[in-house]
């Protein structure tokens, strides 16, 4: 089979949803009083769009192959990932086989190595590799899964994140994961606050539920274990990116002490098998959380997803709806997924990247089939209705 060739990289960016989805309207769940590393600071506490959380918005990355196939992709990166890709990332596509996935990877990385590593440029090399195994799977006519390996089951299983535990219960989720809402500076009462909410929920959901706690990098080793004895009362399943993502240290010390049975979890702004494997080597969690738009797309994931079952570490990626689904039902160290919850309240199950795409699928009573992502590529679709601008057009 010839391979068809590169022809046009375009890089969109998009306000409002999508995969910025912290970019919200006013009144949504996930922009509620949530602790945060900028929580120390009073004015920045009620919500995180005060300090910026919304501030780079989606990034659309779409590649035209010769035969007229187009894939593509959403990350967060917004305007800065919209430069980057049609300013320096393009001339690692145009003229190359839509098959080079590797070797455009390995150059995107090492071009941008001297101001890249993590954070924004690698959620725009992972916005780019997604398009790109997008675009292959489309040529080929198979959905990216086939590409990977094939299902090692049926159906993939998720927890909610969100606001209303109680509510993802009876919407058949096996477990829900909580926003943590109180910081290290509002003391001895918002740790009160943060058992009471738990507590609450315990009671709501009955004990054969899963309850988490995403504290979003807002707490210091010492309140995070005290946090995690006073919640083992309550049966929280695992306690989530506590501290600082360079905090390795930390992590490993928080790991040594919680309470026997309790899980540490992070990764989900940590990029890269390098990111990964100081996370892996120093032994900082149980369960590896990469977000596969942007740790560095599949490409990398495939390699970080080897790295944790080489320490008998699960994979159990951040988000990213079917970016991760097509890569979870592939792997035998990713029992399960999560589902971010984008409905304002949350009282029911909207498409994580909602309004952006079509055809995004969604877990009907807390599961998928396998068969729901059989489309060709990622199988989903760019809602024409969602208006796109194009800042840094290739001349
Ligand atoms: C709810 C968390 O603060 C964050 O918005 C999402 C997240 O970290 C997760 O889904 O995990
Ligand atoms: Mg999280």
């Amino acid at each position: 089979m010839t391979m068809p060739t590169i022809k046009a990289v375009r890089a969109f960016t998009v306000r409002g949803g999508g995969a910025d989805y912290h970019d919200q309207g006013s009144g949504h769940w996930i922009d509620d009083h949530i602790g945060t590393p900028m929580g120390k600071y009073p004015e920045y506490r009620q919500s995180r769009q005060s300090f910026g959380i919304n501030v780079l918005g989606t990034l659309v990355v779409e590649i035209e192959a010769d035969d007229g196939t187009v894939g593509f992709a959403v990350t967060t990166a917004g305007e800065i990932g919209a430069f980057i890709v049609e300013k320096h990332l393009a001339r690692f596509l145009i003229g190359r086989k839509v098959t080079e996935i590797e070797k455009i990877w390995d150059q995107m990385y090492f071009a941008t190595q001297y101001y890249g590593r993590k954070g924004v440029v690698l959620n725009t090399i992972s916005g780019v590799d997604l398009a790109l195994w997008d675009l292959l799977a489309k040529v080929r006519k198979e959905p990216v899964h086939a590409l990977l390996g094939g299902p090692v089951r049926d159906e993939l299983q998720f927890y909610a994140t969100g606001a209303r535990p109680d509510l993802a219960k009876q919407m058949g989720f096996i477990g829900g994961k909580l926003p943590l809402h109180h910081v290290p500076a509002e003391g001895e009462e918002g740790l009160a606050k943060n058992i009471e909410l738990l507590a609450t929920m315990r009671e709501r959901t009955g004990d054969d539920f899963w309850l988490m706690y995403d504290c979003w990098m807002s707490l210091d080793v010492n309140y995070a274990t005290r946090l995690a004895h006073k919640a083992h009362e309550y049966g929280l399943k695992w306690i989530e990116e506590c501290l600082s993502p360079d905090d390795y240290w930390g992590y490993a010390e928080l790991k040594k002490n919680v309470p026997k049975g309790m899980l540490v979890t992070t990764g989900e702004h940590e990029a890269t098998r390098w990111g990964f494997r100081m996370l892996l080597e120093m032994d900082c969690c149980d369960i590896i959380q990469p977000d596969v738009g942007w740790c560095g797309g599949v490409t990398e994931l495939i390699k970080i997803s080897a790295l944790a079952d080489a320490h008998s570490k699960l994979v159990v990626p951040h988000g990213s709806s079917v970016y991760s689904y097509h890569f979870v039902i592939t792997r035998q160290n990713s029992p399960f997924a999560e589902f971010l919850m984008m409905h304002p309240v949350p009282d029911q199950v909207v498409p994580m990247f909602t309004p952006l795409l079509l055809d995004e699928p969604v877990p009907v009573n807390g599961r998928m089939k396998a068969s729901a992502l059989d489309r060709p590529g990622f199988g989903v679709r760019l809602n024409p209705d969602v208006p796109l601008h194009r800042p840094y057009a290739m001349s």
